[in-house]
């Protein structure tokens, strides 16, 4: 081989056509689902990755483009302060679809075990292919600065130091929109006012970044916790609700023979301990008939069946979106007691006032409490949500108590800590209604500890391993 003469042009290198890497190519989709459509990452990304797998993608590379995919969409703030500082305009002047190999990029290098060479050059080829030569050069050069430094020193140069501006610092280094980092505080705050400083609010931060494990419902009368303990490895009881059942990791629900059967849903143990919660609640006079009033998908109806059979009430499962109400009929499906699925708006009751002895109202929030499940959800959220939901939740909270007998019990709950979504609702429909008394509900979750002063109970992922559930307990009298 002869040396080219020093000065002479170098010949041109053959073009090489860019590696296809299924797990990353499949992650880089989901991003742009969740982005471009407003996708939910754990419905879109199981089918791309159906897709994947006919085409002969294995079981490595699909838990590599679920790790990607989640843990992008989780630490997806502090990887756009990390991009921002590496380049040289507004990250809003950058492409999504370029934002989002960058992202990718940035996880692998800063939060994953892979080594940053070997980053740095799969997240070009995947530029490449999906992104083109040209663009594929900037990502390089984006991706050589940020490997430059670990995560601890990008934090240290990107967001603001706690003691200057703490929620900032917060927001930054946990990932959470600033509101959130201040809404959550406010809340925790109020709950536990003893862990609610700079230590509990990075637990509570941190544990919405925490994949949750699944958990299964051994719905009662149908199957139990021992059965599902004994047939599946290495499943773990759950913590406070005799029902619950926690898989190992990446179990697969789906694998599970009662789950087919629909004996075993999958449900957090937090909305578990909301439908026994309104079950135990004390009542003067007949227990017979029992109303989910928002009940879709019907994780909460189910349990609350499956518990009124064993005693035999009925429940009428009520939903105002026909396709949910599909899914509440397909998840009461094999119920062993009477129940009834209709699709109703709750504000217009398709029931006559005082039918039920025992109302549960799980009324549509922020979902703020179930950020580890959704992790793209705190991105789209915006503060004026929660106004937004006010004047629903209230009204649903109102016909829910109308809806139930003089002596009987409603449950109001959401998946959200925010104050104006739990205790401010029930404190104003508290006031319009002088026929209400507020029971206890702490006693009805047996040893679960933490729960304030009552007597409204807010559940915290950090402090019970659930989602942040609220429940609200309230006795007609009058
Ligand atoms: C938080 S979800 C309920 C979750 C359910 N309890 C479970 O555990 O599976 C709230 C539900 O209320 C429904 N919804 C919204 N507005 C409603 C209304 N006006 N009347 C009845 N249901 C409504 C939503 O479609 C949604 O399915």
């Amino acid at each position: 081989m002869t040396t080219p003469a020093p000065g002479a042009k170098r010949p041109a290198r053959p073009h090489r056509r860019p590696k296809k890497d299924p797990a990353r190519i499949v992650a880089f989709k989901a991003l742009r689902a969740v982005d471009e459509r407003d996708a939910y990452a754990n419905l879109i990304l199981p089918s791309l990755l159906r897709e994947a797998e006919q085409k002969g993608m294995d079981r490595r590379d699909a838990a590599l483009a679920t790790e990607l995919v989640y843990g992008t969409l989780r630490l997806q703030g502090t990887y756009d302060a990390v991009i921002a500082a590496c380049i040289d305009r507004p990250l809003r002047e950058v492409d999504p679809p370029v934002l989002d190999v960058l992202s990718l990029g940035a996880h692998q290098l800063l939060t994953t075990r892979i080594p940053s060479h070997a980053a740095v050059s799969a997240t070009v080829e995947l530029a490449r292919v999906v992104l083109g030569d040209g663009r594929a050069k900037f990502v390089n050069a984006v991706l050589r600065k940020i490997s430059a430094q670990d995560l601890d020193a990008w934090i240290r140069q990107v967001a603001p130091p706690y003691e200057q501006d703490a929620e900032d610092h917060l927001a930054v280094v946990h990932s959470h929109p600033r509101w959130v980092v201040s809404a959550l505080w406010d809340s925790l705050g109020r709950w536990q006012p003893d862990a609610a400083g700079r230590a509990g609010i990075e637990e509570l931060l941190r544990a919405d970044n925490d994949r949750p494990a699944v958990t299964l419902v051994a719905r009662p009368g149908r199957a139990d916790a021992a059965e599902l303990l004994d047939a599946l490895p290495e499943s773990q009881p759950g913590r406070w609700s005799p029902y619950a059942v926690r898989l190992a990791e990446g179990g697969d629900p789906g694998g599970v023979e009662a789950v087919k059967e629909n004996r075993v849903g999958v449900q957090d143990e937090g909305s578990q301990l909301v439908a026994m919660a309104l079950a135990a609640a004390p009542l003067d006079g007949p227990d017979r008939l029992w109303l989910d009033g928002c009940a879709g998908p019907g994780g909460k109806a189910a349990l609350l069946g499956a518990i009124a059979a064993e005693r035999g009430a009925a429940l009428v499962a009520s939903e105002k979106l026909p396709h949910r109400a599909r899914l509440v009929a397909r998840a009461l499906d094999g119920n062993p007691g009477p129940y009834t699925v209709i699709t109703a708006d709750g504000t217009k009751p398709a029931w006559r006032p005082g039918s039920f002895d025992r109302t549960l109202v799980d009324v549509p929030c922020s979902g703020l409490g179930a950020l580890r499940r959704r992790p793209e959800a705190r991105w789209r959220r915006r503060p004026d949500d929660i106004a937004g939901f006010g004047p629903l939740q209230r009204e649903l909270l109102r016909t829910a108590v109308q809806a139930t007998r003089i002596g009987g019990v409603v449950g109001y709950a959401t998946c959200s800590p925010h104050l104006a979504e739990t205790r401010a609702v029930v404190d104003d429909v508290l006031r319009g209604e002088p026929g209400l008394e507020w029971i206890d509900a702490r006693p009805l979750l047996p040893g679960v500890p933490a729960l304030g002063d009552g007597p409204d109970v807010q559940l915290w992922p950090h402090l019970h391993g659930t989602d942040a559930m609220y429940l609200a307990l309230l006795r007609r009298t009058a």
